[in-house]
């Protein structure tokens, strides 16, 4: 199937409720990872254009705040509804922007419009409470407290490349729902599939003001946004370097990073070995293992790793390898920067006698799924994330072993345990530095209604529907004193 190249169209910002060109007079040109064509150009806007935008998002939050959480939900479907109606077209923009597969462009449309109608739901059901004076010793009865979340004011949203509307809206949508103001600032690649489900939002006719997309690099217009002191929280979603500089810089406002992942899957000796294959090759090797959540590296017991191996090597070999556009598994990395780093894991691990049981093979930005096997601690690839379809195998003897290497990782994101022993599972995930465990199933964020949560180095605080909208909330205590 070819595709026609979008013609390259400048994109606008969207600020004040109108589609704006930056007066930087400056553009950023975005160009496909996989058709490696300049698809479209996006404004690379100014700091005085960030001011214009934070102040408008405070005017329109103050009224927004004092709107029915009716009329809230009322344009929040409106905007899922319009992504439904734009889902073909946003899907095409994500697939020649961030190279995924049609299919799961679409679904990532789809999966949104689901996500902010929970959202929606969620917060018509999430009540405050009531205490009263008389349960501490000496209070008083009629003192009577009413507890209730009332909104933090403009919340900064930074997701990353790789899911750049469902990452998004898991941002806004909470935000939004919850009575803020959004100030929303896309990844560079992703910058015009986040312009498209604005305007998907912008058809829904908010409030102008209320959400506005600032596009620029992050490494120009980052500092300025994070440190800006119209900012009444960030949520942030990226890389942990990123993560951890925004968090030094932010100051004193309420944070929720959600960072990098070096996800373990862990195979007991008693583990069904095919399950645990199919589990392992979904989790490392979709969207070429562009996922926080991707299972990037195996800890097998070494009385099953040679059969393990052999079964991973023969349904690696079947994944598909090209073009999204045909519905590939494994297609090209966003970009030659992100293909150089994963080659040069793999290259370590091989100069330090890793065995390549697969793959290392290697096409402009696209490489092929690569299978590693008697990984060493002393090789990057144990600990760095490759964001790649690169997967070590380390080999353990015995259930301690394993969770002493799981844990001995800068990252805590989730962990997979592959085992028949259900209390053998507890044990280890009650014993797993990470925010998730996944018992006998690949990590993932999914369902969105689930916490997601990453430790240490990856992240802080936790998202997930109803986490995320008490992340960009807070609580208000009004006392009654009643008189007798
Ligand atoms: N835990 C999770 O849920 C997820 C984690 N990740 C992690 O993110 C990484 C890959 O995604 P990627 O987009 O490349 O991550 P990056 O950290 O490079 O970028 C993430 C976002 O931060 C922005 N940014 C860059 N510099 C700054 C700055 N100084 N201040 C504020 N914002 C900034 C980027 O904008 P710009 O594009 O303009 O640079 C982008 O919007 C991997 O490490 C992956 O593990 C990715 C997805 C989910
Ligand atoms: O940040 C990511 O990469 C996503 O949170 C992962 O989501 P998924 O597990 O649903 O792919």
């Amino acid at each position: 199937m070819t595709t026609n190249v979008l013609i390259s169209p400048t994109y606008e910002f969207y600020l004040n409720g109108e589609w704006k060109e930056s007066q930087s007079g400056q553009t950023i040109d975005i160009k496909s990872p996989y058709l490696h064509e300049i698809i479209g150009k996006v404004q690379a806007i100014t700091k005085e254009e960030v001011d214009e935008a934070i102040c408008s998002a405070h005017k329109a939050q103050k009224k927004w705040a004092e709107t029915s959480l009716q009329q809230r939900a009322s344009y929040l479907y409106k905007w899922a509804d319009e992504l439904v109606n734009m889902q073909d077209e946003i899907a095409e923009v994500i697939m020649q922007e961030v190279g995924k597969s049609l299919k799961d462009s679409k679904n990532e449309v789809v999966r949104t419009a689901d996500f902010i109608r929970y959202t929606v739901e969620e917060a018509l059901h999430m009540h405050g409470e009531s205490m009263k004076g008389d349960s501490f010793p000496g209070g008083s009865k009629s003192k009577v407290a009413i507890i209730e979340r009332v909104p933090l004011g403009v919340v900064l949203a930074i997701p990353p490349f790789n899911y750049p509307v469902n990452l998004a809206a898991a941002k806004l949508a909470p935000a939004l729902i919850s009575g803020n103001a959004v100030i929303f600032k896309p990844a560079t690649q992703g910058s015009i599939s986040g312009i498209k489900m604005i305007e998907a939002l912008h058809k829904a006719e908010f409030p102008k003001g209320l959400v506005n997309i600032v596009t620029g690099r992050g490494s120009v217009i980052g500092d300025y946004l994070v440190e800006h002191k119209g900012i009444d929280m960030i949520s942030f979603t990226g890389g942990t370097n990123t993560g951890v500089r925004l968090a030094k810089k932010a100051g004193m406002i309420p944070l929720v990073l959600e960072l990098g992942g070096k996800d373990p899957g862990i195979v007991r000796e008693d583990a069904d070995l095919e399950k645990a294959a199919q589990q392992i090759i979904s989790g490392a090797f979709s969207y070429s293992g562009q996922r926080c959540t991707a299972i990037k590296r195996v800890l097998v017991h070494v009385n099953v790793a040679d059969e393990l191996v052999g079964i991973l090597k023969e349904e690696i070999e079947k994944l598909s390898v090209g073009s999204p556009e045909e519905g590939s598994t494994v297609v090209p990395l966003i970009d030659d920067q992100s293909a150089d780093f994963v080659q040069g894991l793999i290259d370590d691990a091989i100069e330090k006698g890793a065995t390549v049981v697969t793959g290392n093979k290697r096409d402009r930005n696209l490489i092929y799924p690569t299978l590693l096997d008697q990984v060493t601690e002393d090789m990057r690839i144990a600990w760095e994330e490759p964001f790649g379809p690169a997967l070590p195998v380390i080999r353990v003897s015995s259930d301690e072993e394993a969770i002493k290497i799981a844990n001995k990782s800068e990252f805590g994101l989730q962990a997979s345990v592959f085992t028949k022993d259900i209390n053998k599972a507890f044990s280890i995930a009650n014993k797993m530095e990470t925010g998730s465990v996944q018992i006998n199933g690949r990590t993932e964020r999914g369902p969105d209604h689930f916490p997601f949560i990453g430790v240490k180095g990856s992240g802080m605080g936790a998202q997930g529907i109803h986490k995320s909208i008490e992340s960009m909330t807070r609580e208000k205590v009004t006392v009654l004193n009643l008189t007798d």
